[in-house]
């Protein structure tokens, strides 16, 4: 990518199309704080009970330095990885995040023709606006996940991943931090329920299985329908073997924090583990996600891939994630900031900077590859 570094240092953020738009995440959160109302912000931008895993997942990143290493040509660096047989041209993926039409009208369409365009995979959420058959539309032949809430309804997951395989998804994220919903005192007080107000009812409601469960078919009884199937405190281990009967795509389970539940997801087959607190807004308390990576990296001992995600925010968290053991990284809040404030050019922008500043931060520590970063870069501060 040492062209693309060449342009965008001297060209691309310095010209008049990309000077109006922020350049960092805190500077998209501003923005957007000034645009949503206290409740779609708050929903966004806030955690779970007190918010410190929110906060320590920020902190876990700054434990950490980068000792870099220098006159080891860089010039002919790379950034891309081998995910699934899938190719990717980052580390980088846009983690499952529901409702996207709180942020902006277009949704999870605005996100998805980002991603697109920036070859960034996205993972859409069985919780998304618009429904998962129409935001494949949208990207044609690029990457796409999707991510599965099990349901207490198993018949209604197995319809919901037949989808996903039928629209050319090539990977089921089976989120498991997320059996009830997580204790949110910003909701709360601002008494706001995405949920309730319809806006992730769009895989639900277009669901034969979903639907003939209903005596008719109206938004409020969706709407229900939803509440229930989420709180699912039932879910265990041997849901993945029935899981494993509906699809033949890989399986990646999101939300594991300990290494012991790693070493689990080994044996019961999964194909790859993504290490989330669910950005702080699940188990308050929780370990933060780049704490816990090490001891998971040991576990899994490459056998499957490993992704983080929680905190990620710039080039060099990048970095340090994949340090300590990541395949790849997801970010979350950050891209949903860009597209409250600008749609689908704020998506965009804010993928094009993280993207960058990866890539500066691969050359400036040394390393030409994704295959280079490792722990002896990295030093506890
Ligand atoms: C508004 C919002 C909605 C989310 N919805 C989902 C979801 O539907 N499914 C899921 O697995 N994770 C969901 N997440 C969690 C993200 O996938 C991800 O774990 C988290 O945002 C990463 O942390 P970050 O925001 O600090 O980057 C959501 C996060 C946010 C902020
Ligand atoms: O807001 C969330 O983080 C989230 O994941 C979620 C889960 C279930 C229903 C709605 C949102």
């Amino acid at each position: 990518m040492a062209e693309t570094n060449k342009e965008s240092l001297l060209f691309t953020r310095v010209n008049k199309d990309t000077q109006s738009l922020p350049v960092s995440v805190e500077d998209w959160e501003r923005q957007a704080r000034e645009i949503l109302p206290d409740g779609p912000f708050d929903y966004i931008a806030g955690g779970s009970g007190a918010e410190e895993t929110l906060a320590s997942n920020r902190t876990a990143f700054s434990k950490w330095a980068i000792v870099p290493r220098m006159m080891r040509d860089v010039t002919n660096r790379t950034m891309g990885i081998t995910l699934f047989n899938q190719s990717l041209r980052t580390p980088i993926m846009l983690a499952p995040v529901g409702m996207q039409a709180i942020a902006h009208p277009e949704g999870e369409l605005a996100t998805a023709r980002a991603a697109k365009e920036a070859g960034v995979p996205l993972v859409v959420s069985t919780v998304s606006a618009h429904p998962m058959e129409r935001i494949a539309e949208v990207m044609g032949d690029a990457p796409r996940w999707f991510q599965l809430y099990w349901s207490n309804d198993r018949e209604v997951s197995a319809s919901m991943v037949k989808r996903a395989e039928a629209a050319g998804y090539s990977a089921i994220v089976l989120t498991v931090d997320t059996i009830m919903l997580g204790w949110k005192r910003r909701d709360f007080r601002n008494g706001y329920s995405p949920l309730r107000e319809g806006k992730g009812m769009a895989n639900y409601i277009t669901d034969p299985v979903l639907c003939s469960r209903l005596t008719e078919v109206t938004a409020e009884n969706v709407v229900e329908e939803i509440l229930k199937n989420i709180y699912h405190p039932a879910l265990n281990w041997n849901d993945i073997a029935f899981l494993r009967e509906q699809t033949s795509l890989p399986i990646l389970v999101k939300g594991i924090l300990h290494p012991d539940d790693a070493r689990l997801a080994v044996e019961y087959g999964v194909d790859g583990i993504i290490v989330s607190n669910h950005g702080g807004r699940q188990m308050d308390g929780a370990i933060s996600t780049l704490e816990a990576l090490p001891a998971i990296a040991k576990v899994v001992a490459g056998k499957i891939p490993v992704l983080l995600d929680s905190g990620v925010r710039t080039g060099a968290d990048v970095v340090k994630a994949i340090a300590l053991g990541a395949n790849a990284v997801m970010i979350g809040r950050p891209f949903l900031f860009g597209l409250a404030v600008a749609g689908e050019k704020g998506v965009a922008s804010v993928l094009d900077t993280l993207i960058h500043e990866l890539d500066v931060a691969m050359a400036l520590s040394g390393s030409n590859s994704v295959a280079d970063l490792n722990e002896s870069i990295l030093v506890r501060v």
